[in-house]
């Protein structure tokens, strides 16, 4: 296989005063064209992971304590602001939950995408609103000439994260990070949108993190799966490894609320408890105190553990066999 495009390690990020981390030794390796969707309940680390990659934490309170994110081969943990800064909307770009975090409510749409095409590529502002009308075009923007001049309050909620994603892509990345981009809009605006994104990543052959709490999302984008709990990853497989043999527990009690999948989730009930306080969470195993399978050797940190190739848990208690029903339906 080709080198990865992105390569994490032990990515860690703390709070200032605080001496647990909110992301925690978190590793994964992305390569070009591939879709990784980052997935675990409200509160697990998903944001904070992203913006440590594009070098977007709210700094201080918030920063990396340790870890490398070689992207292209030079680490964006280290990168000076100017250089990550000329990377950003370039070569990496990243869409939010709310276009409006993105984009201007001051400036008329097309020439947002002009200006960043400008900035980035040099081509003069005529080419730069030639771009920004194609990307228009691209998102399926209807009359996208008219649309140029609208400014982001003339346009409806799924009309805005198009332009955001044509924003985004308008320089062609090579790594596209998306924050929960359709969660905000009604679900036939999200199917629309997860199609459009997956086109144009087709076209592109740019590569994606995507960030998720919504399993559907995951089952219809995802080449790849990390599966994230009170900062770390506790299971990273391809799609297929995650839904058709989920070995962590946390993984398993997510399973449950998908009605279609077999038998031996859907006997599963919801995960009772909470995720722990970042100033409460516990040392050893995060997800011990809501694991039906815990004992003893939880108290220490799990190492993770590749159980297929490419398949792999942070779970002292892998393989589960030997009860997991019997547990779940007593
Ligand atoms: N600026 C900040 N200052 C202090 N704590 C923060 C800050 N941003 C995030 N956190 C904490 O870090 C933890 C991880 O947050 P993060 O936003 O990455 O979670 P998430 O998995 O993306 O959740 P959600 O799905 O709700 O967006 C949470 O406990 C959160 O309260």
């Amino acid at each position: 296989m080709s080198a990865p495009l992105l390569d994490v390690k032990g990515l860690s990020v703390r709070i200032a005063g605080t001496s647990r981390d909110l992301v925690a030794d978190v590793s994964f390796t992305l390569h070009p064209g591939e879709t990784l969707c980052v997935v675990g309940e409200s509160g697990c680390g998903k944001s904070l992971t992203a913006l440590s990659l594009m070098g977007l934490l709210a700094s201080p309170p918030l920063s990396v304590t340790g870890g490398e994110a070689l992207f292209d081969g030079r680490d964006l943990l280290q990168m000076p602001l100017d250089q990550l800064q000329a990377l950003r909307g370039d070569r990496m770009a990243m869409i939010f939950q709310e276009p409006m975090t993105s984009l201007n409510p001051a400036l008329r749409v097309g020439d947002q995408i002009a200006e960043s095409v400008q900035r980035h590529q040099g081509v003069s502002a005529k080419a730069a609103r030639a771009r920004a009308l194609e990307m228009l075009r691209r998102v399926g923007i209807p009359a996208p000439e008219s649309r140029l001049d609208a400014y982001p309050h003339n346009l409806s909620g799924g009309m805005r994260q198009r332009v955001m994603i044509a924003m985004a892509l308008a320089n062609d990345p090579a790594l596209l990070l998306a924050d929960e981009p359709t969660t905000a809009l009604d679900v036939t605006i999200q199917a629309q949108i997860l199609a459009l994104m997956r086109d144009l990543q087709a076209q592109s052959g740019s590569a994606m993190i995507l960030i998720t709490h919504d399993l559907g999302v995951v089952a219809e984008m995802a080449d790849k799966v990390a599966v994230m709990y009170a900062g770390r990853i506790v299971e990273f497989g391809t799609v297929a490894q995650i839904f058709e043999d989920p070995q962590h527990p946390y993984t398993i009690g997510l399973m449950s609320s998908m009605p279609t999948l077999g038998q031996r989730v859907a006997r599963l009930v919801t995960i009772p408890g909470v995720v722990p306080q970042a100033s409460q969470m516990p040392p050893g195993c995060r997800f011990a105190s809501r694991c039906p399978f815990a004992n003893a050797s939880c108290a220490k940190t799990p190492d993770m553990t590749e159980v297929a190739t490419g398949h792999r848990v942070a779970c002292w208690q892998v393989p589960l066999e030997a009860g997991i029903d019997q547990r779940v339906s007593a």
